[in-house]
């Protein structure tokens, strides 16, 4: 006899197995409640197996919860790879199939009561109540012009409950109970337009073509790559209207939500005629919303999901297509347990549906490109913009020379960008100006002795936030006072170096006092529907020059943008990371395309320190065959993805030593019986040595193959007993280095 092993619902990660009662029809994936020391407790079978020891009764389960397993087969075969492939406890994938909301009790469906009227009632009955009970006449009466005889009863006041048992007693009307959909837009202040399908151009259309023909014959994954601009948007949404049609339901990853408000919003409008079948999983749901969200996913209601990463498990029946928007983006890519790729897991779940999956971007992951050249993926290119403007022009300022001319380290503008920006205020055109963060953050440095102030937990530089005049470690969220002189050698002048979003809009309103600005960043943004709210009086005009970070690299349309600036383009260059060309060729391109996107000609102005770097030259040229080639070359060279896996082993502890030494005897383990072709990294400290108060080592681990990587380490990790306050995490194809 087969017992069910049984995960606990609860933090506490419990797995017991309970013996299975006869005729019980349980199945993996099934919600069951269980006996649980003197309680009851509810959980869900993660497989059917015989236990190794029968020399003890094993209790018994006390019944199902939802008659059908809650988990579909396909997804549950897909939790099962993601377990075995990125090295996690099949709890952790299991949490993220059916999530925090749909496993508690306490979320279950909401309901209201119904009065309902079949059929109206006789003359005579109605002539009766008349005379002797006029709230009973007065309710059947307002129940008759009802639409479809049917009114809830909490809408038909306080004193009528009376009134309604006796109705229902006297069989003139029956009460029922109905659930009711906890909406997330229904206090939706916005006003969605319905949308009509655009007349393709040629290349769209032979794009939807090959799209359509996987969606009735699934096939290979279908790489998208369409230059900025070249209506990719417009296809995905056909697409997904023929699959509705063939009766199927569609799938839509975008990176995330809240940074994908114009795309999200172009979906609402084509489907605005079918709102109700739409579904967008926010991370901002209440527990009871997304409850009632999966539940009208699950059932087949919505027809349409709209979601970041972890939207991949949304249990569609029938899926038909999965749309992968913007698929190089690394946010894909989890950060926690189990840290699998959305991308990946995509088109892994579109094999086993089976469905058509369409990755697209105007900028590739070199691993999906690679795998259109191996032949893996089918590749479809846009190369022309759909309205047919031309690409825009983009212009190198080599900010070394401008430092001379300006005789300051730190130039923020050079003459050729200011100049431009003038002629487009003269115009009456709009401007956006992107500044790259990463690395580069306003912070507090003794220019006599070059101390920088730190954070203690981090060690990495604080940055400077004016407008409560403090310093932040945008790490762990660690904040101090601004010294007033060094800490270090006491000099009274210590400065700030760099700069962020807020200097350079202090800045420019010196040197452009007639402009308008607004500034989107994480600061800024905070505050709800912030960036919402700034996109619309961008696309208004009601602001000139729109300043912003990675925030408003993706996506964004937005015709009257002439300009576009590019203030500080290669300091992405400069971190440990084998992608770091990569990123920075992907941001250029897609901040790039920003500009020329309505009837008028776009420019780019791109200041960098480096002008000659690839990165910059190729998005220069809107080149990506020519980035791709040379990119390529070189990750071949070195044994990088896409021609090897990649994984990171870190250990962290508030204790450096221990940290360092379990990293140590991992490594010494790792060589032992190490699978061939594998290259195993020294132990080295993290590029973050420390953060959230935690010392940090790392071995990178690449190899030709993912699975003999993947079980090395795991059996390594599985023999090998860790101290209690060292902790360890395995990333497979891993995205961040730091
Ligand atoms: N067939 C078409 N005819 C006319 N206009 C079109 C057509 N297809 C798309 N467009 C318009 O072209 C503009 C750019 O299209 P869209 O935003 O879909 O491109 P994209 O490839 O998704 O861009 P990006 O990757 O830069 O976000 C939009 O205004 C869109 O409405
Ligand atoms: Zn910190
Ligand atoms: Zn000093």
């Amino acid at each position: 006899m087969p017992n069910a092993r049984v995960l606990i619902d609860g933090p506490s990660e419990l797995v017991f197995d309970y013996a299975i009662p006869a005729g019980f029809p349980v199945q993996p994936g099934c919600r069951v409640r269980v006996p649980l020391r003197k309680k009851s407790a509810t959980g869900t079978v993660l497989s059917l197996a015989e236990s190794p020891q029968e020399d003890f009764a094993l209790r018994e389960l006390e019944s199902l919860v939802d008659p059908e397993p809650l988990i579909t087969p396909v997804l549950l075969k897909t939790g099962r790879w993601i377990a075995d492939y990125y090295g996690s406890s099949l709890e952790s994938v299991v949490r993220s199939l059916l999530p925090e909301a749909v496993r508690t009790e306490e979320n279950s469906a909401k309901t209201r009561r119904i009065a309902v009227l079949d059929a109206p009632p006789a003359e005579d009955v109605l002539a009766k109540l008349e005379k002797r009970a006029a709230r009973q006449h007065a309710l059947l009466s307002l129940l008759m012009h009802a639409p479809d005889r049917r009114l809830a009863v909490a809408d038909l006041g306080e004193g009528s409950n009376a009134a309604l048992k006796a109705l229902e007693k006297a069989g003139l009307l029956r009460i029922e109970t109905e659930e009711v959909r906890r909406d997330p837009e229904a206090d939706g202040v916005e006003e969605i337009l319905e949308s009509k399908p655009l007349v393709l151009t040629p290349q769209q259309a032979k794009a939807l073509e090959v799209i359509n023909e996987s969606i009735a014959t699934p096939g290979k994954p279908i790489l998208l790559l369409g230059v900025t601009g070249s209506g990719k948007t417009e296809v995905y949404l056909q697409a997904a209207q023929h699959a509705l049609d063939l009766g199927k339901t569609v799938l839509v990853l975008v990176p995330e939500i809240s940074l994908t408000p114009q795309t999200v919003q172009r979906f609402k409008a084509r489907f605005a005629g079918m709102q109700d079948k739409v579904a967008v999983l926010h991370s901002n749901l209440s527990q009871g919303e997304r409850f009632d969200e999966w539940h009208r996913i699950r059932k087949g209601v919505a027809r349409i999901v709209i979601g970041a990463r972890s939207a991949v498990f949304a249990p569609l029946p029938d899926l038909g297509l999965i749309l992968v928007d913007e698929e190089h983006e690394n946010s894909y890519k989890q950060e926690n347990p189990p840290r699998y790729h959305g991308r990946d897991v995509a088109v892994l779940r579109a094999a086993f549906e089976p469905c058509a999956v369409v990755l697209g971007s105007a900028t590739p992951s070199l691993e999906s490109w690679q795998n259109t050249r191996s032949g893996k993926y089918h590749l479809v290119r846009l190369d022309q913009r759909a309205d047919g403007q031309s690409m825009p022009l983009v212009r190198v300022v080599d900010m070394k020379l401008e430092a001379m001319k300006q005789k300051g380290p730190h130039p923020i503008l050079s003459d050729r960008l200011r100049t431009a920006l003038e002629r487009r205020l003269e115009k009456g055109e709009q401007s956006i100006l992107f500044l790259n963060r990463r690395g580069f953050a306003r912070s507090l440095q003794c220019p006599k002795c070059g101390h920088v102030c730190q954070c203690p937990h981090c060690a990495v530089a604080l940055t400077y936030h004016r407008t409560d005049d403090r310093l932040v470690c945008h790490v762990c969220g660690h904040q101090a006072v601004v010294p007033r002189k060094c800490p270090e050698c006491h000099d009274p002048s210590i400065v700030l170096q760099g700069y962020g979003t807020q200097k350079v809009e202090d800045v420019l309103q010196r040197l452009l006092p007639k402009a308008k600005f607004a500034r989107i960043d994480a600061d800024a943004m905070r505050r709800k529907h912030a960036l919402r709210d700034t996109l619309n009086a961008f696309k208004a005009h009601k602001i000139d020059i729109l300043i912003g970070t990675q925030m408003i690299a993706k996506g964004l349309h937005f015709p009257n943008v002439t300009l576009v600036g590019i203030l500080n383009a290669d300091v992405g260059l400069h971190v440990p990371d084998f992608r770091a060309g990569e990123r920075t060729f992907q941001l250029l391109t897609q901040v790039a395309g920003r500009a020329g996107r309505g009837e008028l000609e776009g420019e780019v102005i791109v200041q960098t320190f480096t002008p000659h770097s690839p990165s910059i030259q190729y998005a220069r040229q809107h080149d990506f065959d020519g980035f791709s080639d040379q990119e390529l070359e070189f990750r071949q060279q070195f044994s990088f993805p896409p021609f090897a896996h990649c994984a990171v082993l870190t250990a962290r502890s508030t204790h450096e030593r221990r940290a360092e030494f379990t990293l140590q005897t991992l490594h010494r383990r790792l060589l032992e019986n190490a699978p061939p072709h594998l290259n195993i990294g020294e132990p080295l400290p993290s590029p973050l040595v420390k953060s959230h108060g935690q010392f940090r080592f790392q071995i990178t681990l690449r190899g030709p193959a993912a699975r003999p990587l993947s079980r090395h380490v795991q059996q390594v990790l599985e023999k090998t007993s860790l101290p209690d306050d060292v902790t360890v995490v395995f990333d497979m194809d891993a995205q961040n280095f730091s």
